[in-house]
């Protein structure tokens, strides 16, 4: 018997939050990108786990290196998506014994700033909602991107409810046909074949998203639960993108609660506001096409 005594062992190793920025300077228009990039290595190194025989293993100070380096390679400006897949493919090609590598991002939400009514040639604020991605590449098998948004926070004031839900002993919430809508929406999708531009794609999504939930500007739409708004906004995603094979929403229902109180007069004007408890409702809609094994 080996030193694994019968039984078996899976295992991975690589680097977390390597931070980057990345800026391109293309005469004297910049552009500036910042990563936290986390790198994950499957790869025949059962030895060093069970031996202690450490010969195989690309060090995670090799993979803190190089996502530095594939930073540098990356000559002309591009994606978070872009930039992981050439990050995956390069320990795929310089290690023969490295069978997968996944590759997941967070971008922060540098965006341009405006001074004087004009986009600003390197100046730059950050934002809130972030960008994700994650990809995993198999050496033998397809490459998975899932794309994501996450802290994407976002509010209306009306054109929410909740009411008819299951009543019990223990029920105390009453129904309601105005209240506050607020969610911190975290969403992943994955891709069934790369969009041609991946940027353009992610900001379209989590516009839509975003709109999705507000409705029409003028009007709005009425949400009767966070579920059936999630449902809409997965919905649309799918509507809008066809190359997106499913979609996964995560909102947190946070609430903002009528202040009542003896000697104020709720008029759907004042809340207390709060972060915690909040609901919890999250869900995943994908293509009845798309095998559940692929994704
Ligand atoms: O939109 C809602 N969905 C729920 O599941 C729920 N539960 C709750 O207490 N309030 C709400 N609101």
């Amino acid at each position: 018997m080996g030193a694994l005594d019968g039984l078996s062992l899976t295992h991975e190793h690589g680097k977390s939050r390597v931070r980057v920025c990345r800026v391109w300077r293309e005469g004297n228009m910049h552009y500036m990108a910042e990563w936290s990039v986390n790198v994950s290595l499957v790869s025949d190194v059962e030895d060093a786990f069970t031996k202690g025989d450490n010969r195989g293993i690309v060090a995670t100070d090799t993979c803190k290196n190089t996502v530095y380096v594939v930073a540098k390679q990356c000559k002309e400006r591009c994606s978070a998506e872009e930039y992981a897949i050439k990050l995956a493919q390069h320990f795929l090609k310089n290690y023969s014994h490295v069978s997968e590598v996944t590759v997941a991002i967070t971008e922060k939400p540098w965006v341009r700033a405006t001074v004087e009514g004009q986009p600003h040639k390197h100046g730059y604020q950050l934002a809130v909602a972030k960008h994700t991605v994650e990809v995993s590449l198999p050496r033998s098998g397809p490459l998975k991107l899932v794309s994501g948004v996450a802290d994407l926070t976002v509010a209306k004031t009306t054109q929410s409810g909740f009411s008819d839900f299951y009543q019990d002993q223990y029920t105390t919430l009453g129904s309601v046909s105005e209240r506050m809508l607020a969610t911190s929406i975290r969403s992943t999708w994955t891709y069934s074949r790369l969009p041609s531009d991946m940027t353009a794609t992610f900001e379209g999504i989590k516009t839509t998203l975003a709109e999705t939930l507000y409705g029409p500007p003028d009007k709005g739409v009425f949400s009767p639960s966070v579920q059936a708004t999630l449902f809409h906004m997965a919905k649309a995603v799918l509507a809008k993108y066809p190359e997106v094979a499913l979609v996964h929403l995560n909102m947190p229902n946070i609430h903002f609660l009528p202040v009542k109180l003896p000697f104020v007069k709720f008029e759907d004007d004042v809340f207390v506001a709060t972060d915690e408890p909040h609901g919890t409702i999250q869900a995943t809609l994908r293509r009845e096409e798309v095998p559940r094994s692929r994704y």
